[in-house]
């Protein structure tokens, strides 16, 4: 990445798709509601990508290419179809395996994909298509709830899925996929999304070698990156600007799959389709707000990736500051991308740079619980020795405006601890002349109300009240007005990806982060990660399995915080 500065690039970017998407999330309700037969995602596509008369930098197909020969019998009618192809960069990949692939099957189940669409996993492994098919034949499911013609509804989908091995930095290897592509087409307007499920280190060269000789040749080119996005300011700006010498910024989606989760996509249809909540919005109700993720395993198989970025650019930089982003932005002018992202990142420069004394960081040692070892972060055979990555970490945040002054934000996000979660708190203020105090105790913090949405799993949204106990005697009560997802929508909910990949296929970049939003965030931790690296902080150990170090609960009682994760295993 760091190199490509130094190469020859050429400025000229991939054909862009530069036209507003159209709202596609009503359309997409629309065309649930009144064409249940139909293939949704043909009503959303028009509007969405691209100028019809986008011009491409790369050669097109000649009158006499070998391609064209290949396809010159295809009728005319064909020439006026649109199709889109989806290059999995990385395919052999974990992600690839575990996510992309199921995710796009999914959609194809529900007819979410078009008509016409091929996929085509791209990596250094020397597989064959009947091979790759077999690779992620293993881990394609259908849900439970919809599973009829499931066996036939993967064969169809794993025929249209098709293999070129190639180096990540050989344009003559994405040269050879651009003739494979071109095959699949059909002589079709061919739009291509690459999906970069890569380590960081080759992103900017797939994007060179792709944009150069496999964009689209008319129609739209779209490049999902996944994270990590740099590992401070001055890393991430320089792979923006790599990556701008060849895509636009609206080519590129960068994913937080946070983001596509379904109790964050409603964060803000809760918060401003109720009037019950948007009024208690702000300092003058909200006394904290905790965004807490947490694995009951520790970085099993990843350790190489993870030491070098750790727990806090791993989730807090990117998943956690999104939430929070979301959470604690001004209401939009309207659902539109840009509006949203405007408000997003206007939050995100708002906020107070994370300083040295509001962290604490832990990591996970070896623990022996029921007679079964669980390893500590150290005993990876990938991770030194001496590695003080941080596993755990805990921080207190700030938004220096009017809406949030003085409000903390803490965040909690750790491996290997006891439980699998990850959920938003809002705690509110006490009850002004509460007339039950006495009843209470002088505890009033136990009795504050508490709104969790419960991201996963068993995703739930529940508001903490106090209420009567039926009877004769005044005897009060902590009880739950609770939304539990798995009650009241007896449905599987689609993976984070599934969404992700449909709105990057649609143009709708609402969940995806635009590159000032990015700069924001980093900014926001940048300081404090030097510092960690600098001093050489020593993370405080927690065994594997526990709530994590000690330190966390020191950090909140500065600010008079109780963590509500702790005794509530609701
Ligand atoms: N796995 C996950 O759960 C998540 C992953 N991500 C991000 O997604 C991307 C892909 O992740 P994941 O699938 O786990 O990654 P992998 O380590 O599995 O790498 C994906 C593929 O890239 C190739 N590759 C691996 N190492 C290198 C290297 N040093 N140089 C060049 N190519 C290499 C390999 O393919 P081949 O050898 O065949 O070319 C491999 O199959 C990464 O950016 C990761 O940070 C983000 C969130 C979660
Ligand atoms: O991005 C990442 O997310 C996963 C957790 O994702 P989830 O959807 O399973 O909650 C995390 O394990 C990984 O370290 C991180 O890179």
């Amino acid at each position: 990445m760091a190199t490509c500065c130094f190469r020859a690039c050429s400025s000229l970017v991939f054909s862009a798709s530069s036209s507003k998407p159209e709202d596609s999330i009503s359309r997409r309700r629309m065309s649930c509601v009144l064409l249940p037969l139909q293939r949704r995602s043909f009503l959303m596509k028009s509007s969405n990508g691209h100028p019809l008369n986008a011009v491409s930098f790369q050669d097109g197909l000649s009158e006499n290419s070998p391609i064209e020969d290949q396809i010159g019998h295809l009728s005319e009618s064909k020439h006026n179809e649109t199709t889109i192809s989806i290059t999995v960069v990385g395919a052999s990949g974990d992600l690839a395996r575990k996510k992309i692939f199921p995710a796009l099957f999914a959609l194809f189940y529900e007819d979410w994909l078009p008509e016409h669409f091929t996929v085509f996993g791209y990596a250094r492994s020397k597989l064959t298509d009947e091979e790759l098919r077999n690779m992620i034949s293993g881990t394609l499911t259908c849900r439970i709830d919809k599973s009829e013609n499931c066996g036939d509804k993967m064969e169809q989908f794993l025929q249209r899925c098709f293999y070129h091995s190639g180096q990540y930095n050989s344009e003559d290897d994405f040269a050879e996929l651009d003739k494979k592509l071109k095959l699949k087409e059909e002589g079709r307007k061919p739009n291509r999304l690459f999906y970069l499920s890569i380590p960081p280190n080759v992103f900017v060269d797939v994007v060179r070698c792709a944009s150069r000789h496999a964009s689209s040749p008319t129609g739209w080119t779209r490049v999902i990156v996944e994270k990590p996005f740099g590992r401070d300011s001055d890393s991430s700006a320089e792979l923006t600007r790599c990556l701008k010498q060849y895509l636009s910024e609206d080519q590129i989606f960068r994913i937080d799959h946070y983001l596509g989760k379904e109790l964050v996509e409603n964060l803000s249809v809760l918060r401003f389709s109720n009037l019950v909540f948007e009024p208690l919005w702000s300092r003058q109700y909200i006394r904290n707000v905790q965004l807490i993720f947490s694995e009951d395993f520790g970085t099993e198989g990843r350790g190489g990736y993870f030491d070098s970025y750790g727990i806090i650019r791993d989730i807090m930089q990117n998943h956690l500051l999104q939430i929070l982003a979301l959470f604690a932005m001004e209401t939009p002018v309207s659902l539109d991308a840009e509006d949203i992202r405007n408000e997003k990142v206007k939050v995100l420069r708002s906020m107070r740079k994370l300083q040295l004394d509001d962290v604490v960081i832990g990591q996970y040692k070896g623990h022996t619980k029921g007679g079964k070892s669980f390893p500590g972060y150290t005993d990876d055979p990938t991770v030194p020795k001496n590695s003080l990555t941080p596993t755990f970490a805990a921080a207190a945040l700030f938004i220096d405006n009017v809406r949030w002054d003085g409000v903390p934000f803490l965040m909690k996000a750790g491996k290997a601890l006891h439980t699998r979660r990850a959920e938003i708190r809002v705690q509110f203020r006490h009850v002004p002349g509460n007339l039950y105090k006495r009843t209470f105790g002088t505890d009033l913090d136990k009795t504050t109300n508490e709104l969790v949405i419960r991201v996963q799993p068993n995703e739930a949204i529940y508001l903490k009240i106090n209420n009567k106990i039926p009877g004769l005697s005044m005897r009060l009560d902590r009880s739950n007005l609770n939304l539990l997802y798995s009650s009241r929508y007896p449905i599987e909910i689609p993976d984070a990806y599934e969404r992700l990949l449909l709105d990057a296929i649609e143009g709708e970049r609402r969940l995806f982060i635009r590159s000032d939003e990015l700069d924001a965030a980093w900014a926001i931790f940048t300081p404090v990660l030097k510092e960690l690296d600098t001093d050489k902080v020593a993370p405080e150990l927690y065994p594997y399995g526990s709530r994590g170090p000690v330190g966390a609960h020191y950090l909140a009682a500065k600010y008079n915080v109780r963590w509500g994760d702790i005794g509530d295993e609701n």
